[in-house]
């Protein structure tokens, strides 16, 4: 046997000889040990809510106590004011904070920053308000009590009255299941999403995921998340009252995720670990814990910024690449259609043959008292590569963000086929099929090249949040699908061998390439590159062309922009030259070359540059 077969031989035994020690431990424990385990399990669902919300979707939250809270109480008044059995009041407390949270990330989608952590961290004081003066429901400063338990024996389900022993088997169940779960939604295209967006709504957005719906869903599960540990904590401590869920509390959850190691699945366990059972230990200077966790904070943020996580160099990767390698490895499926590249006769590639055209009308476009661009009118056909090109600040970039949804124009029409896209939101003009690159590479840094280059797939996934979080059979062939295109993009781009690299490490050619094979695997009609030769080697523009062409090939219209007149003139078929934001020249290049107010503009400058 091969040491790799060894290998996925001993981790399933592993595994299982794990989940029984775990199971049976209760058994060998005191009741103190047990209930602080059951401790454990709670705060791990609330951690990986937090790093659900801000370690992956980048939203702060300063409040999040005040979903747990609603989780307690919505699970305890349904308990005793009804007699629900744990089960269902479980999932009526996750059912109405996920509705919570689905309505506070419209607000708080707004907001950003600071006036995030403001808005979070009111919403807070709002519940904790609400359960001190709606005394007739949530018995007000006094505190609800009676509240069924395993611990008083007053706890039954399925008629068998229930122990702490029974509640740590239900809570390290439902530990287990929501932990995979999370692992599985990370891992899909929709934690990609979130990743996206924490490191930039722009960039995320302009290959078509759109910041909006992240940002509910991000809200929605967290908060979901939350209440269910609500409702686990409710019915083991028999009790609860308004100030276990106050702003210290908060600040333990946030302490928690960060200091485990937000963005991974490990970190907020062993976050949630180090709070259980080193706050137990330190009961005696229990009135110094927001100073204990504020200094926590600030050690984290200066010495081990991506937490326990860091440290032992965990990273919890965002494909289920592995996993569908174990089943089968990616070169043998043979149900997926094989992506065709340039160069490599044998395949061919599958974008949409229904092209459109680019109509931009009288656009103006002012910031204050300035004009950047004056009456601008072009028209764009089917695989036409259009070159823009100008001194600078002569509207370019800005003509790119006004057609690609960056920035609102002042006046004038821009349309893409039938569609009238005029101010559209920038994932939406994704949505119809022009996808930019930027003049600085728009890459998530934290992510490995493989990922990033999933991320341009995002709008071609078809699989349901439940399918992803399930591992159902489609969505893991979806993946896998997904992943063959990726893998061939990567070797036409030469970015094989940085396949699972971070981004962020990687020399700025690089970089830049990602940026433009991951626009590529979105599918564009239209593509606009802004500036994509800027700091590459001779080399690497070289390989930058051939994209390019091959790009053209596939009879994708692109507009490009660049100062290099060289690399321009081997690629552009039309060329529009801009000057204080008024269009110059319109035409072939060759004419640009001769043309005298170009000359004079642009020519002219560069010579005397
Ligand atoms: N967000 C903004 N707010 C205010 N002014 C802006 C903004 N974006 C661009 N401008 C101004 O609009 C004009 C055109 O800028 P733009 O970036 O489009 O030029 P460019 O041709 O792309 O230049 P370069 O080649 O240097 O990138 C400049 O005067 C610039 O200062």
């Amino acid at each position: 046997m091969t040491t790799m077969s060894m290998q996925k031989g001993v981790q399933p035994v592993l595994t299982i000889i794990l989940v029984l020690l775990a199971a049976v431990a209760p058994l060998l424990m005191s009741p103190s040990n047990v209930q602080l385990f059951i401790f454990w399990g709670i705060n791990i669902l609330l951690a990986q809510s937090i790093n659900l919300l801000s370690g992956l979707g980048g939203q702060i939250s300063l409040g999040h106590a005040a979903f747990y809270a609603i989780g307690a109480y919505v699970s305890a008044i349904f308990m005793v004011r009804f007699g629900f059995p744990l089960y269902i009041t479980i999932l009526l407390s996750a059912a109405v904070n996920a509705l919570v949270g689905f309505l506070v990330s419209f607000p708080a989608g707004r907001v950003r920053e600071f006036y995030l952590a403001m808005m979070t961290l009111g919403f807070g004081f709002v519940i904790e308000e609400i359960i001190k003066e709606w005394s007739s429901v949530t018995g007000g400063v006094m505190g609800l009590s009676g509240i069924p338990s395993p611990k008083l024996g007053t706890m039954h389900l399925f008629g068998i009255q229930l122990n702490l022993i029974h509640y740590y088997w239900i809570v390290f169940l439902v530990v287990v299941l929501m932990v995979w779960m999370l692992r599985n939604f990370v891992q899909s295209y929709y934690g990609r999403s979130f990743l996206a967006i924490h490191r930039s709504e722009l960039s995320a957005a302009s290959i078509g995921i759109s910041p909006g719906r992240v940002k509910q869903l991000a809200y929605t599960m967290s908060a979901c998340l939350a209440g269910v540990a609500g409702a686990l904590y409710a019915h083991l401590m028999a009790y609860i009252g308004a100030n276990s869920f106050g702003m210290m509390q908060s600040i333990e959850i946030l302490v928690m995720g960060i200091l485990g190691g937000f963005g991974t699945i490990i970190g907020p366990i062993l976050g949630a670990g180090f709070l259980t059972f080193i706050a137990n230990k330190l009961q005696f200077i229990k009135d110094y814990q927001l100073m204990i966790y504020s200094l926590l904070l600030v050690i984290s943020f200066l010495f081990i910024p991506r937490g326990f996580a860091g440290l032992l160099g965990i990273r919890t990767a965002l494909s289920k690449e592995k996993r569908l390698q174990k089943v089968k490895p990616i070169s043998e499926i043979s149900e997926v259609k094989p992506v065709r590249i340039p160069g490599r006769e044998a395949r061919t590639l599958s974008y949409s043959p229904h092209h459109k055209k680019l109509k931009v009308e009288g656009v103006i476009k002012d910031f204050g008292g300035l004009r950047a661009l004056q009456h601008v009118s072009l028209e764009l056909g089917q695989g036409t590569i259009l070159g823009l090109v100008g001194p600078n600040g002569s509207g370019k970039s800005t003509l790119v963000n006004v057609i690609s949804g960056v920035y609102p124009v002042t006046e004038g029409k821009i349309s893409f086929g039938k569609a009238e896209i005029t101010n559209m939101p920038t994932h939406a003009i994704a949505g119809q099929g022009i996808i930019r690159t930027f003049q600085d590479p728009h890459n998530v840094g934290n992510m490995t090249v493989k990922e990033n280059l999933l991320l341009g797939r995002h709008q071609k996934y078809r699989s349901g949040i439940v399918s992803c979080v399930l591992n159902l059979k489609s969505s893991l062939l979806e993946e896998q699908e997904m992943l063959v295109k990726v893998h061939e993009m990567m070797e036409l781009c030469s970015l094989a061998q940085y396949s699972e690299e971070l981004v962020e490490n990687l020399p700025y050619g690089v970089q830049r390439m990602v940026e433009v094979a991951r626009a590529i695997l979105a599918e564009p009609e239209l593509l606009l590159l802004d500036e994509p030769a800027a700091g590459l080697s001779e080399h690497e523009m070289q390989e930058l062309s051939k994209l390019i062409r091959y790009i053209k090939s596939r009879g994708i219209s692109v507009i490009l922009i660049d100062h290099h007149m060289e690399f321009l003139m081997g690629l552009i078929d039309e060329v529009i030259v801009l000057d204080s934001g008024k269009m110059i020249y319109s035409g072939d290049a060759q004419g640009m070359q001769t043309n005298q107010q170009v000359i004079e503009a642009y020519l002219g400058v560069a010579n005397h540059a």
